[in-house]
C-alpha cells in the first residue's frame, strides 16, 4: 500500500517535527473508524490486527502513544488488546471523550459515577424509541452516555433523520448534550470534549509535537486543539481516516487514509521514517 505524504506545509512541518523528536511527541488516536474498522456489533469492534502492531511498534520510538475516544476506557482496553504489547508500555486511553482514563504503566483505570442524568435520560428511551416505531434500535449503555445506534435497522440513515429532533430534546431536558457519529445518536454528559483532551496530555506530557487521527464528527474538537496548538507554534499532524460514510475532517487534514488498514500503514511508515531519521 502507498503511503501518503503530507498535503499541507504545515502537515509536513509537523511530520519533520516528529522525526527529528520522536520522544517528545504525542500520538493521539480515536478508536472506531480509526484504529478500529467499523462493523455492525459495536461490543465486536476490535482493532485492525495490523493496527496493534503498528502502534507498538511507534510505541517504543515516540514519547507518549494515546487512544483519545468516546467509548469508556474499560472497552476500549479490552477490544483494543492493548495489553501484553512491549512498546505499549506508557499508554494512556481516555475514555469517554477525556473523561475515563487508564494507563498501561499501572493498569489502572479512572471511571468517574454514571451522572444521575444519564440514568434518568436512559430510562425514558425505550418508550421514545417505541413511540417512532424505532423499538429495535439497539441502545448502547456506557456510564456516561447512551448510545443509539441505526446501523442495523432496515434503513439506517432515515432512522438517524427520525430520532434526531426527539433525541435532541431528551438529552435537552436533562441537560446533556448530543454526540452525532457514524449511524449513532449519543446522548452524554457534557463538559469536555477530544479538544480538551488532547490540549491536556499535550500539557501533561510536555509533547513539542503532537499527531492526531480520526474518522469522525467527534474528533472535530480535537483536530480544532492541535490547529490552535499549531497557530501557537507548536507543530502538529492530523490525520483522517476516511471513508464514504464520514468525510468532514477529510478537508481539514493533513494526510487522508482509507480507514484503519491505511492508518495501520500510515503508522508503520512514521515508524520506519524515525528509524531512518535516527539512522543519521
Ligand atoms: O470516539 P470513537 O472511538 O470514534 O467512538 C465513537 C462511537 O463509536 C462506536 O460506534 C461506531 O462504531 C460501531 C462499531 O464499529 C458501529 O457499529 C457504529 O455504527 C459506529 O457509530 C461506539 O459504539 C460508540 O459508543 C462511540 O461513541
Amino acid at each position: 500500500m502507498d503511503v501518503a505524504e503530507p498535503l499541507t506545509e504545515a502537515g509536513a512541518a509537523g511530520l519533520r517535527a516528529v522525526t527529528h523528536a520522536p520522544r517528545s511527541t504525542l500520538v493521539a488516536l480515536d478508536f472506531d473508524g480509526t484504529l478500529a474498522p467499523i462493523i455492525d456489533d459495536p461490543e465486536r469492534a476490535v482493532v485492525h490486527p495490523d493496527a496493534v502492531a503498528a502502534l507498538a511498534e511507534l510505541g517504543g520510538l515516540v514519547g507518549t502513544i494515546a487512544v483519545v475516544t468516546g467509548r469508556p476506557a474499560r472497552t476500549a482496553v479490552r477490544l483494543g488488546g492493548f495489553t501484553d504489547h512491549a512498546g505499549l508500555g506508557s499508554m494512556v486511553v481516555l475514555g469517554q471523550y477525556g473523561v475515563e482514563r487508564w494507563d498501561a504503566a499501572t493498569g489502572a483505570f479512572d471511571v468517574p459515577p454514571e451522572p444521575a442524568e444519564v440514568t434518568a435520560a436512559g430510562e425514558e428511551l425505550p418508550a421514545l424509541l417505541e413511540s417512532l416505531g424505532l423499538g429495535a434500535a439497539r441502545v448502547e449503555h456506557k456510564g456516561r452516555a447512551l448510545g443509539v445506534h441505526t446501523r442495523e435497522l432496515e434503513d439506517p440513515q432515515q432512522a438517524f433523520r427520525t430520532l434526531l429532533t426527539p433525541v435532541q430534546a431528551l438529552a435537552d431536558r436533562h441537560g446533556l448534550t448530543l454526540e452525532p457519529g457514524r449511524n449513532v445518536l449519543e446522548i452524554r454528559a457534557p463538559g469536555t470534549d477530544k479538544g480538551d483532551a488532547v490540549r491536556r496530555l499535550v500539557a501533561e506530557t510536555g509533547a513539542t509535537q503532537v499527531v492526531f487521527a480520526g474518522d469522525d464528527l467527534g474528533d472535530l474538537p480535537a483536530f480544532e486543539a492541535v490547529a490552535a496548538l499549531r497557530e501557537d507554534g507548536l507543530p502538529g499532524l492530523l490525520v483522517a481516516s476516511a471513508s464514504h460514510e464520514e468525510d468532514a475532517l477529510s478537508d481539514r487534514a493533513d494526510v487522508v487514509v482509507d480507514g484503519p488498514a491505511g492508518i495501520a500503514a500510515w503508522l508503520r511508515d512514521l515508524s520506519a521514517r524515525i528509524r531512518a531519521a535516527q539512522a543519521g
